[in-house]
């Protein structure tokens, strides 16, 4: 999605969850100035004319890991939970707030680590960016700019989704999506009803 389609819908965003685009501004910049590189064209690699699958991390993902078919995009913590099952995620879309050194295992070992930073997650991005030794891409939700990219969508899971649209999958599948999920805080309830409504615009009925 271009960010002129998307710009309403995050404009409607952090008025629902009152947050502040200054904010996530200010930890694109601080973000832009941690990255050397710009791994875009390998996440494209992975991504064009390809099926890929968005594991989220509903409690039903363990069950549903047999679903996967091709590219496998983890969204944060998502990761950690194939991992321990012996899949290593092509690539994970990660605010860092449920990184742990696996990642940074994962990262050297090829998985390529689509860091998204916004206004609540600045000192993650800070800690966790220069520890990265492997492929990275750098997101935001804001405007995108130099190596910053925004393809659309707001939580991991969904802008992953976004992200496989915008770089030409040519299947897109979800694996360990509970959009109903009872047992969560109403912060994340309220990011989960925004997943739903951003992934129907792309065609999901989640
Ligand atoms: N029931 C669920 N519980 C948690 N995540 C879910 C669920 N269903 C789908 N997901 C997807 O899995 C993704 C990763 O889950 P995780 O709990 O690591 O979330 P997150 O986006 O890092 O949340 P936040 O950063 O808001 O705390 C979510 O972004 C969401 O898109
Ligand atoms: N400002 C802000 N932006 C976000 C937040 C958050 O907590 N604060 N959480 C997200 C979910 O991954 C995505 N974007
Ligand atoms: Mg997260």
């Amino acid at each position: 999605m271009k960010f002129e389609e998307w710009e309403p819908l995050y404009e409607e965003i952090l008025a629902y969850f009152a947050f502040e685009r200054e904010g996530d501004e200010e930890a694109a910049r601080v973000l832009a100035g941690l990255l050397s590189r710009d791994d875009l064209p390998a996440l494209r690699a992975l991504i064009e004319g390809k099926t890929v699958t968005v594991c989220g991390n509903a409690p039903c993902l363990p069950d549903e890991i047999e679903e996967i078919e091709g590219t496998v995009l983890a969204a944060d913590a998502a990761a950690e939970v194939l991992a321990a099952r012996g899949v290593r995620p092509d690539a994970v879309f990660t605010d860092l707030d449920g990184a742990t050194d696996v990642l940074i295992e994962m990262n050297r070992a090829g998985t390529i680590v689509v860091v998204h930073a916004h206004g609540d997650n600045i000192p993650l991005v800070r800690n966790w960016t220069p520890r990265f030794v492997g492929p990275l891409v750098g997101t935001t939700q804001a405007a995108p700019f130099g190596r910053i990219h925004n393809f659309g969508g707001f939580s991991d899971g969904d802008r992953a989704a976004f992200t496989a649209h915008a770089l030409g999958a040519t299947a897109v599948r979800f694996v360990g999506f509970d959009l109903d999920d009872t047992g969560v805080d109403p912060v994340k309830r309220g990011k989960l009803a925004w997943a739903r409504r951003l992934l129907a615009l792309l065609g999901h009925d989640l």
